[in-house]
């Protein structure tokens, strides 16, 4: 690597951000399966375009689809998903955009990993922490049930780890309080941190 220099670029990701009315952040949801890191990030998502912002979602269904869809679900391979995952939210964050991304992410050595990529106040962590119990009740692909058939090998939660984070930004459990509550929470966190003006945002949220 001793080779290869880094080139700076005249337009930084400050002035990105300047141009979008916006602060460019990584919002990284991390919870088990059900737990509604989609759900969450989507309306979240959905409440800022409609107000204008930019942004861009993160799946982890959708990214094992392309960019990851070499990689299972091996400490291992969780490893690199979430390795790959991280580069490309820095650089969407360097193109200016408001990331939102929703992985399981199950070890606080990966979410630390990823953390550590961003500078003090870019990366912030939601920890959506509903109880294994709510769920496995929920199960809406039917892949608890299959996990406890023994179906799925290493499933979070049941053959495999999930490790709480201790150092979480914000933590939302969505079995408690309506959607729109836990979005204006979401909302209200980052207007005060001001990456985005929260006057802009549209009354009722879009949801
Ligand atoms: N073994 C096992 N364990 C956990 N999850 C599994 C597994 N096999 C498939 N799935 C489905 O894959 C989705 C999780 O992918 P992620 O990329 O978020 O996982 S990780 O962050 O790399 O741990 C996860 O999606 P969500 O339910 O949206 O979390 C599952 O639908
Ligand atoms: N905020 C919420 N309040 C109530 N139920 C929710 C909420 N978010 C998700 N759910 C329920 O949980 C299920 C799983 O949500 P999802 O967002 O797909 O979770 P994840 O992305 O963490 O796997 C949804 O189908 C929905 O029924």
């Amino acid at each position: 690597m001793t080779d290869i220099v880094w080139h700076q670029h005249e337009i930084d990701q400050a002035a990105r951000g300047r141009q979008k009315n916006q602060n460019p952040v990584l919002l990284w949801f991390t919870g088990l399966s059900g737990s509604g890191k989609s759900t969450l990030a989507g309306a979240l998502e959905h409440a800022l375009f409609e107000a204008g912002f930019h942004t861009y979602l993160l799946d982890g269904d959708n990214v094992r689809h392309g960019l990851c869809k070499d990689l299972g679900f091996s400490l291992d391979d969780r490893d690199e998903n979430l390795r790959r995952v991280g580069e490309v939210a820095k650089l969407m964050v360097d193109a200016g955009l408001v990331v939102l991304s929703a992985f399981i992410s199950p070890t606080r050595a990966e979410r630390e990993r990823v953390r550590k990529l961003f500078p003090e106040g870019k990366f912030i962590e939601v920890h959506v922490s509903t109880p294994l119990s709510v769920c496995e009740s929920r199960d809406p692909k039917g892949l608890y049930a299959k996990a406890r058939k023994g179906e799925i090998a290493h499933f979070t939660g049941i053959s495999s780890p999930y490790e709480d984070p201790d150092s979480a930004e914000l933590t939302i459990d969505t079995s408690k309080g309506d959607l729109a509550t836990q979005v204006q929470a979401l909302v209200d966190y980052l207007s005060a941190l001001q990456v985005i003006d929260g006057e802009k945002m549209v009354a009722g949220l879009g949801i």
